[in-house]
């Protein structure tokens, strides 16, 4: 559907994106995953011909959206990060004016208003002015004006951030329907790994500018194969047990908290039977020894030293 060559932008000094190669085919929900400045905004908007790359092409069903980039304006709805609302006027009035900037009128306005407020589960709030609603209302109403019309693909700038739980949750299975329901294909970018696990078929990820990993999640776990995260916990740490830990050659890493660590060691290694002896040793009662799966998380910290959302 769509596929990015070796798209770049540069802000006088600063290259924001560095040669960026994606695709994103029909029905797919493909996340875009990387921190703060990462370069996921700039990259979408490339994307959807908001802004023009410095290199590279974008190309919508094999054809160069450069210098025509109708037809894909026409099937593409774009849910900025900042709040695009107007908050003195009720929810009804803000998917009125917006639809009118769409050019739906009349009867087909108001059934695709009442269709699209009972997506986002605002229908009994039509009337209330968004200067009322809470954050993840705004949050909500602001996906349902890229709906209006209908859109083959809607791109998402975290679409999620700075709200509860809960309504990030009813944002995510909305997405989630929206897809199974109408096939509609989806890029959703977020700084949280999480959502993009739980939400994305695809995963791409940017760190300063450049693409560091891309493939489904199994994929991209796969690079942290040859390891494995045991997770150890006791009431009471002590520095003869992580001493302990720390010398011990097959461990490669060792985190220790308050009353957990977290050691890596090989995949193949069994360490049960060495950490009851060094418990032992250390006279330290074992509460739990967990083996854990790598997260995207541990992905990220894994290619750029660094976590996620520091
Ligand atoms: N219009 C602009 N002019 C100059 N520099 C810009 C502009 N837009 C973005 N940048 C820079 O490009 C880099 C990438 O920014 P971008 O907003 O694309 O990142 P992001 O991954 O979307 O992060 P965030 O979630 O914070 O928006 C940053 O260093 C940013 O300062």
């Amino acid at each position: 559907m769509i596929e990015l060559v070796d798209l770049t932008k540069r802000f006088k000094q600063n290259e924001a994106v560095k040669k960026l190669n994606m695709f994103i085919e029909k029905g797919e929900i493909v996340g875009l995953l990387g921190p703060n400045g990462a370069g996921k905004s700039t990259a979408i908007s490339m994307m959807s011909s908001l802004v023009e790359p410095t290199r590279g092409d974008v190309r919508f069903n094999n054809k160069s959206i450069l210098k025509n980039p109708a037809p894909l304006r026409k099937i593409v709805g774009m849910v900025p990060q900042e709040i695009a609302l107007y908050d003195d006027l009720t929810a009804e009035e803000n998917l009125q004016f917006f639809g009118r900037i769409y050019r739906l009128k009349g009867t087909e306005l108001k059934r695709k208003i009442d269709e699209v407020l009972e997506q986002i589960g605002l229908i009994d709030r039509r009337k209330q002015v968004v200067a009322k609603f809470s954050g993840g209302m705004k949050r909500r109403l602001n996906i349902g004006v890229a709906m209006l019309h209908d859109p083959a693909l809607m791109i998402m700038d975290e679409p999620a951030v700075g709200i509860d739980p809960q309504s990030r949750n009813y944002i995510l299975e909305t997405v989630k329907r929206l897809n199974e329901e109408r096939q509609m294909t989806v890029l959703y970018t977020s700084h949280y790994m999480e959502e993009v696990e739980l939400l994305c078929d695809r995963i791409y990820i940017m760190d300063q500018g450049n693409l560091i990993a891309s493939g489904t999640k199994e994929e991209i776990k796969q690079i942290l194969s040859a390891e494995k995260t045991i997770s150890i916990k006791t009431n009471r740490l002590n520095d003869r047990f992580i001493a302990m830990l720390q010398e011990n050659p097959t461990i490669n890493q060792v985190i220790a908290g308050e009353s957990e660590v977290v050691i890596t060691v090989p995949k193949e290694v069994n360490m049960f039977p060495k950490l009851i002896s060094l418990a032992d040793e250390a006279e330290l009662e074992l509460n739990s020894v967990n083996v854990q799966n790598p997260t995207l998380e541990d992905v990220f910290l894994h290619l750029t030293g660094r976590a996620l959302r520091d």
